[in-house]
């Protein structure tokens, strides 16, 4: 039997689409494998009746196919679905790194990250691997069709959580197909900024580079009370703003001492809009761990 908790992840980062990532310190879910002829899943904690047990619809599923490791698995959800910390690739992350060591594959931990990323075409329809790497490595992640690069990096983070769900599927559709050469020119010039910060883990450098005007202003029309979150926190010392993932989930940095009244501005400004909230006061953490075998 091995056990792995497998954290959630923010993908995107604002100027990061379908690039980067990073791990939380929290939430996580736990992800336990046992030996098995046929693959059975059972899902418990968070939000687990939205969440399909049948292997073929379950992100798990098609990790257990691509490295034919058939087993019984129990998922222990602490990252809700549907919320755009990564949840559905938390699960496929965790079974990852816990089936490898079960069937004793001998895959690195960024091999492990393509297979991992089949789960999330389940769900999606794409195999984005934005949410998986930093979830199986940790960190702040950049990865390309060429592969993952990782650098560990301080940076303490808000994420709000409005209690509304919006699946990854709903709002990759509201993606533009195209940009113009200005807004590419930005956006390199944001992610790179981004990228040095994570460097530096310097959150000033961070919250800056996280501004995109591609996506995210596409997406946060999705989520009511978006405009007055992202103003609360800039007013409490955030140094940027930007949805997470696809949303609705909303991810501030900032400094350590701005943490509480970042989290604290961001759930009222969901209050005003009618909706309840909540907030993890987090920061970048590390990747799978197994805690049993
Ligand atoms: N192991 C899993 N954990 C979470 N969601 C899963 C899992 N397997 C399948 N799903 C489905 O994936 C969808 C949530 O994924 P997604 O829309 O990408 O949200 P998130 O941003 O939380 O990952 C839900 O429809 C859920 O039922
Ligand atoms: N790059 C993807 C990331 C989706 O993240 P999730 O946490 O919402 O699943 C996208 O933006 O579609």
């Amino acid at each position: 039997m091995v056990t792995v908790r497998a954290p959630a992840t923010s993908a995107n980062l604002g100027s990061g689409f379908d690039v980067f990532g990073a791990a939380l310190s929290r939430p996580a879910d736990v992800v336990t494998v046992e030996r098995a002829a046929e693959t059975t899943i059972e899902v418990t904690g968070v939000g687990a009746q939205y969440i399909p047990e049948d292997p073929e619809k379950n992100t798990v599923g098609a990790v257990v196919e691509a490295l034919d490791a058939p087993a019984r698995i129990h998922i222990d959800k602490g990252v809700r679905p549907a919320s755009g910390l990564g949840s559905s690739a938390a699960s496929a992350a965790g079974a990852a790194v816990a089936l490898n060591r079960l069937y004793d594959r001998g895959l690195s931990r960024e091999e492990l990250v393509p297979i991992a990323a089949e789960g999330e075409a389940v769900v999606s329809g794409v195999a984005h691997a934005d949410n998986v790497a930093p979830s199986i490595l940790g960190g702040f992640t950049v990865t390309t069709a060429e592969g993952t690069h990782s650098v560990d990096a301080a940076v303490p983070l808000v994420v709000c959580l409005p209690d509304v769900a919006v699946s990854t599927r709903d709002a990759r559709r509201v993606v533009p197909e195209t940009a113009s050469i200005e807004d590419l020119v930005e956006t390199v010039g944001n992610a790179a900024t981004l990228a040095v910060g994570m460097c530096r883990s310097d959150p000033d450098l961070v919250g800056l580079g996280m501004t995109d005007p591609v996506v995210t202003p596409e997406r946060a029309r999705l989520i009511t009370g978006y405009d007055d979150v992202r103003e609360r926190a800039f007013d409490a010392g955030a140094t940027g703003v930007t949805v997470s993932g696809a949303g609705p989930a909303v991810i501030a940095a900032c400094r350590e001492r701005d943490r509480r009244d970042v989290a604290a501005g961001m759930i009222d400004a969901f209050a005003g809009a009618g909706i309840e909230a909540r907030a993890y006061q987090t920061r970048i953490g590390r990747g799978s761990t197994v805690l049993d075998d």
